[in-house]
């Protein structure tokens, strides 16, 4: 018996990395009766009695499962957000961040299209930038064409990590992944308008390895629903929020209608962002208003 992990999936086969090797191998008849079907990602133990075919004898446990691209065990997300075609926004920005924070996911914001931007707006990209990274996350304001600065300094924060690429629509997302991985030879905005035919929807996700990383070649959600997230871990999912908590007079304090709020103290003086607090109580009415739509998940 070996332990591999699943890098690619196909019709029905599961191609299995270990050591430098690729098994094609396939799930035995009792994944189904277990419940289980592997996912890309997937940790597995295989059978094989020869150096390129085995079959799926078992699972190990999930770190996390992401639906678009259907992929498990991702270490960092990394959100990609333009910052202007569209607009740069703190919105969406705070949304993804939440989302993967509620999946144990670290986040990492790339931003494109700095090109575009004037003096002013730079300026206000950085801002954003210092914010960011005041709170622990990393925020690369990428040149364009991508620099080997840039690229190198995305691939050097995932480590060893597995990552996928996310963000709206125009984001930049393809162009990106093109850039580090010029083989795959995505469609981007530009080249599908030209080509004037629509884009490939039905890619299969596969697990790349550029440096120590592994990247997921299939962009995820342009968009994403806050639907798992339960009201009371939200205010664990904003990190400016946890450092100063403890400080709250009540402990469990959702800093929305306590009295002697920190987090609402902190608002007020600048300490925290007035945007990221607004985003949080529009996050906070949103699984509100939701929940009572959806059977609680059990955790
Ligand atoms: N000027 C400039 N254009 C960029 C940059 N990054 C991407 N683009 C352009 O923006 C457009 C959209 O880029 P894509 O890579 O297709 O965006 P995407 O996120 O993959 O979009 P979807 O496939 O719709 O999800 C293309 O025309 C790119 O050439 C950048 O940093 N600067
Ligand atoms: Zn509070």
């Amino acid at each position: 018996m070996r332990k591999g992990q699943i890098r690619k999936a196909i019709s029905g086969f599961y191609y299995v990395y270990v050591d430098g090797q690729t098994f094609q191998t396939r799930g035995r008849g009792n994944f189904r009766v277990k419940n289980m079907s592997p996912l890309v990602g997937d940790y597995v133990d295989f059978e094989s009695d020869n150096k390129t075919e085995g079959i799926l004898i078992d699972i190990y446990p999930r770190k996390n499962e992401l639906i678009r691209p259907t992929v498990a065990n991702i270490d960092y997300g990394i959100i990609v957000m333009s910052a202007v075609e569209p607009d740069f926004s703190s919105y969406l920005v705070d949304r993804f961040l939440v989302y993967l924070e509620d999946k144990r996911i670290k986040p990492i914001i790339y931003v494109t299209k700095m090109d575009l931007l004037d003096e002013k707006t730079t300026a206000e990209m950085k801002a954003f930038k210092i914010y960011y990274e005041s709170i622990g996350y990393k925020m690369i304001l990428s040149d364009y064409p991508a620099s080997e600065t840039s690229l190198n300094t995305l691939i050097q924060v995932i480590g060893k990590g597995a990552a996928v690429f996310m963000g709206q629509s125009g984001a930049g997302k393809s162009t990106l992944l093109n850039q580090l991985m010029p083989e795959l030879e995505l469609e981007t905005g530009e080249i599908s308008t030209a080509l004037g035919r629509g884009r490939h929807t039905t890619r299969h996700v596969e697990l790349h390895p550029i440096g120590d990383a592994l990247i997921a070649d299939t962009p995820g959600f342009s968009t994403i629903d806050l639907v798992d997230i339960e009201e009371a871990d939200l205010p664990s999912l904003f990190p400016d929020f946890v450092a100063l908590r403890d400080e709250c007079r009540f402990s469990g304090c959702m800093h929305i209608n306590e009295p002697n709020c920190r987090i609402k103290a902190a608002v007020e003086t600048g300490e925290i962002a007035k945007y990221r607090y607004d985003h949080y109580l529009q996050f906070y009415e949103e699984i509100n208003t939701r929940k009572p739509m959806y059977v609680k998940k059990k955790k």
